[in-house]
């Protein structure tokens, strides 16, 4: 009897073993846990940066992270992992094919070059090895700009050797008007800082007496500097892609092997509970069946060391399990490290990039792109709190003849002007971009119908009451305004068309008022 109740102590006693390695195992399901949150916040992370490069990649990106938000379900995540690499590669043979069309379109113009007989003998050469080079694929949007700017180089040559033959070439209107609205066009465009002094004196040589010359260099000079920016943007977000494709590729791995090796063990560990749940079953029926004590101690020595033995060998398994899962947390964290420098560095320059696309570089205001994501934001908020919503668009009255008779950077300095002012007359929660070239486009949230005219009537006055002075001379510039409250059922478009209707009409009915659409 006292052998028997060894033995009944000894079972017990695996029992709580095994409860302990029950515990540890949990233990080890919290930590892991714990790490796919920080894999899942890290993939979030990750879609805020890639957003909007490509809508497909944003999708899945969006569906990983729903799919990892349980270690059980990781096994579904990993056809997300292929897709994702299978999107990146596509981008990239996309970006292959467009580089191939290129080339093309390069082996073309180079054709055309070759037809002018002009040319040097020099450049002729240059241009017979360099049509040759272009018989070679591109492999990257690098090999593919400095050969638009050696093409330009080539065009500048001929067109040198041309202006040298016959400098009689005359600067005819059509060209004064290119030059001004060249002029026009790069304050529109966001050049980096570096690149903007070059700009400013390049938009004075263009709003002077130019030559033809001087023309081309500049068409020329501007092309440079936009491809460069090109390049610069590119290279940007291909590295990105790359280092994100890498981090992709070790991740997967890292999940298929610990899915595979968690597959093996969880088999394994299920033999080995069948086989100690057996065990003690057996020892259970040989204390009640045997009377003999000295049989009965004979097969329970039996089965308590099977029973150690399973239990060691499972206590093995749950080791190399910890060890592997180890291992691969550590691999995934140190991917994850170095992707989430790369992505917050690319953050960074995404956020620059979106801060000069939504401002219009001239006035500082809000340019068109910002315009129409807050004509989403105010629809909806009017759609939802059923708030008054108008939209006003207004227009300089003559601004043609301010350009034409004190020169575009005067009418330049005058947009910014007015610009100010414009934005200072209104209250935080309204809005104002530029529009185009003179025009601004107002929005005007939760105003009242006896409101909006007094409103843009002191917008209108403000501005007619600057006291602009031009070659010593006061003028007056004033604005014509045109208005429409957003009506129930109505888009945002349709009562844009209808207040920009009413801007005609205050033109019409002659300038310096302002009409409301009702
Ligand atoms: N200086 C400067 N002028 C600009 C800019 N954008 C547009 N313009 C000029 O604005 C003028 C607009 O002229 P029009 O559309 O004929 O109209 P307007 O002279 O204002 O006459 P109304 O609108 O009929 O009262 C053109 O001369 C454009 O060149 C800019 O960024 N800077």
């Amino acid at each position: 009897m006292k052998d028997s109740e060894l033995a009944i102590s000894q079972i017990t006693l695996m029992k709580q073993k095994l409860h302990a390695a029950r515990v540890s195992l949990e233990e080890i399901n919290k930590d892991r846990n714990e790490k796919l949150k920080t894999l899942i916040q890290f993939i979030g992370n990750l879609s805020l940066a890639c957003k909007g490069q490509n809508l497909e990649l944003d999708n899945k990106l969006a569906k990983l992270r729903h799919h990892l938000h349980d270690y059980d379900q990781i096994d579904e995540a990993l056809p997300d992992l292929v897709d994702i690499e299978r999107i990146l590669k596509s981008q990239y043979n996309q970006t292959m094919s467009q580089l191939e069309e290129s080339r093309m379109g390069l082996s073309r113009v180079i054709r055309q070059i070759q037809r002018v007989n002009s040319a040097p003998e020099k450049v002729k050469k240059e241009i017979k090895y360099f049509k040759q080079d272009l018989g070679k694929p591109f492999h990257t949007v690098w090999e593919y700009i400095p050969k638009v700017e050696k093409l330009v180089g080539f065009y500048e040559s001929i067109l040198q050797q041309e202006f040298s033959q016959a400098d009689n070439y005359e600067i005819l209107p059509q060209h004064v008007q290119l030059a001004r609205e060249l002029a026009v066009k790069i304050s529109e465009i966001e050049f980096r800082k570096d690149q903007r002094d070059q700009i400013l004196v390049m938009k004075e040589v263009l709003q002077g007496d130019i030559t033809l010359n001087t023309l081309l260099e500049s068409y020329q000079t501007i092309l440079s500097l936009l491809l460069d920016n090109i390049a610069r943007e590119k290279s940007a977000s291909q590295d990105f892609l790359y280092a994100l494709n890498d981090a992709l590729t070790v991740v997967r791995d890292v999940v298929t092997s610990s899915h595979n090796s968690n597959e093996r063990s969880h088999q394994l560990k299920q033999q080995l509970n069948k086989e100690i749940n057996l065990r003690v079953d057996n020892a259970g029926g040989i204390i009640t069946d045997v009377d003999d004590v000295s049989d009965l101690k004979t097969q329970l020595t039996i089965q308590l060391s099977s029973l150690r033995d399973a239990l060691s060998r499972k206590e093995a398994l749950e080791q190399r399990e910890q060890s592997i899962l180890r291992k691969s947390i550590e691999a995934m964290r140190k991917e994850l490290n170095n992707i989430t420098q790369e992505a917050n560095s690319y953050k960074e320059k995404l956020f620059e990039h979106q801060k000069l696309n939504l401002l219009d570089p001239l006035t500082q205001l809000a340019n068109r792109a910002a315009l129409e994501d807050r004509m989403d934001v105010e629809y909806r908020n009017h759609i939802r709190f059923k708030t008054p919503l108008w939209i006003a668009v207004t227009d300089i009255d003559h601004f043609k003849s301010v350009n034409d008779n004190f020169g575009h950077s005067t009418g330049d300095k005058t947009l910014q002007v007015i610009a100010m002012a414009l934005k200072n007359s209104l209250r935080d929660s309204e809005f104002v971009a530029r529009y185009g070239g003179e025009e601004f486009v107002l929005l005007l949230p939760e105003i009242t119908e006896d409101h909006i005219s007094i409103l843009l009537n002191r917008v209108r006055e403000k501005v007619k009451n600057i006291p602009f002075k031009f070659k010593n001379q006061r003028i007056t510039v004033t604005l014509s305004i045109g208005a429409a409250q957003v009506m129930d059922n109505e888009t945002m478009q349709d009562a844009f068309e209808r207040a920009d209707a009413a801007l005609y009409r205050a033109k019409n009915n002659g300038r310096d008022r302002v009409v409301i659409d009702i």
